[in-house]
């Protein structure tokens, strides 16, 4: 279609699954309004799937099982790609790239990994690269970080960006409900991935923080570069430790930018990670539970922003889908383009150890004089400083529970090898790290 055209913008979408089927759905349900929002008439042109069977409610003639026909094919503007995981999609979404179709994907896993490729083929080409759906689903975040944000500096992006464990987390804090039965929920419900261990091992929020730090610091964040912790190991025991201060669990993403040395822009560094926090019930971030997401993002200028609403399922996640579907039809009629990748400022990446963390550490001790110095001298060895302490029970069910001030996460991550090496400690029931407040 050349620059500038009124013909029709054909559209091929691939993978009719959760996500797909709503956007097949609502395609072919708007088609008028959408036509008349892009000033061109948006016709789906083909719906690539695995078993055409199993799509009864998809016109016959719109199915095929050739997605590398789809994305060769000169006649299709917009390929649409909702099938998720690296291969073959990557290779389908670069030949529709090579050859300047638009791209819209709900892929987060492969733009956390090949985002950079993936800019540079539709750079080279002209073609637009669209993701709303890759982060936070139906919730505009990725636009609003692009276009809306682009004049000011952003401090920090923090958030629950995966419905999946929040809603584990949530069921297992509210309703006492156990692991597997809140995951098999979670399933049913069209929320988890295929696979629920990227869920699950904090993969899919990983993924999602990689994508809205290089986005939010102009700097390629990949996959690899975000610490990862998962909720796998989040136990009854962590969550009753969490109620006993006022606290909740909550798996959060958070991309910083932290300052350096010399205080200049030029010298701060990124810290991007994913794992479990106690955060007190008072935190805004505690109150969304189930699927829901919640991102705050922190700028200079602008001050905090709450970005709140469905992170996952068939029909918000399309409602992203559609919206970019919409900018970029819009982008060919008038014969523009969107925002390209932004990665001039390459920041360094801050690893882990060095980020500045609070611990709640459990304890199971010997009920004896001295255990306590020996515990206190294990947090002063490695230069840890004690902000509370207190013992529970006595005997056999003593147990100290010791929440630090700000550390470096390895110099805590030390601490608690130290500790479970002493003599008079039993077991570490109990270590995760502490929010207080939204910084
Ligand atoms: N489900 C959600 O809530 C949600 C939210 C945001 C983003 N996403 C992302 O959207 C994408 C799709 O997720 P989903 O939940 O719809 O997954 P899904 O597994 O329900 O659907 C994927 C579909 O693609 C089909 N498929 C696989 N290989 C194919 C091929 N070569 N050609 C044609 N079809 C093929 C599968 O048969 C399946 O029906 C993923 O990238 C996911 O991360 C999902
Ligand atoms: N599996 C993801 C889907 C949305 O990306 C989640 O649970 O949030
Ligand atoms: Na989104």
């Amino acid at each position: 279609m050349s620059a500038g055209s009124t013909r029709a913008v054909r559209v091929g979408v691939l993978g009719a699954g959760v996500v797909g089927s709503q956007v097949v759905r609502l395609l072919i349900e708007q088609a008028d309004e959408l036509t008349a929002r892009v000033g061109a008439t948006l016709e789906l042109a083909a719906v690539a799937v695995r078993r055409p069977e199993r799509h009864a409610d998809i016109p016959a003639a719109l199915l095929t099982t050739d997605a590398a026909a789809v994305v060769a094919d000169p006649e299709i503007d917009v390929v649409v790609e909702v099938i998720g995981g690296i291969e073959p999609t990557k290779d389908l979404l670069l030949t529709a790239l090579n050859r300047g179709a638009g791209v819209v994907t709900a892929n987060k896993a492969l733009l956390a990994e090949h985002g950079p490729q993936l800019y540079q083929a539709a750079d080279a080409a002209g073609a637009d690269l669209y993701y709303e759906a890759a982060v936070a689903g139906a919730i505009p975040l990725i636009r609003p970080l692009r276009e809306s944000l682009a004049g000011d500096r952003i401090q920090r992006i923090m958030g629950i960006v995966n419905g999946t464990t929040n809603f584990i987390l949530s069921a297992m804090v509210e309703s006492g409900m156990g692991y597997q039965e809140a995951l098999a929920e979670a399933t049913r419900l069209g929320y988890a991935e295929a696979d629920p261990t990227a869920d699950v091992d904090g993969f899919d929020a990983a993924a999602k923080a990689a994508i809205l730090a290089s986005i939010g610091f102009h700097t390629r964040v990949g996959a690899s570069d975000v610490y990862r912790e998962g909720i796998a190991a989040v136990s009854a025991a962590d969550i009753a430790a969490a109620r006993e201060i006022g606290c909740t669990v909550k798996l959060l993403a958070i991309c910083e930018r932290v300052p350096g040395p010399d205080g200049s822009p030029g010298g701060d560094a990124v810290s991007a990670r994913v794992h479990p926090v106690m955060m007190p019930t008072s935190h805004p971030l505690a109150t969304v539970d189930g699927a829901y997401n919640a991102v705050y993002v922190e700028a200079e200028a602008a001050g905090r922003l709450m970005f709140y609403g469905p992170g996952a399922g068939g029909a918000p996640t399309a409602s992203a889908v559609l919206g970019d579907l919409v900018a970029v039809a819009r982008n060919r009629v008038a014969g523009g383009r969107g925002p390209r990748e932004s990665s001039y400022a390459a920041l360094p990446i801050l690893p882990m150890g060095d980020v500045l963390a609070k611990y709640h550490i459990s304890l199971d001790v010997d009920d004896k004089a001295g255990v306590l110095a020996a515990v206190a001298t294990a947090f002063a060895d490695a230069g840890v400083s004690i902000s509370t302490v207190r013992q529970e029970g006595r005997g056999d069910d003593a147990r100290l529970v010791v929440v630090t001030h700000s550390a470096p996460d390895a110099a805590l991550a030390s601490t608690v090898r130290r500790l479970a090496d002493l003599d008079s400690v039993r077991a570490v029931t109990s270590v995760m790290r502490v929010t207080g407040d939204m910084r």
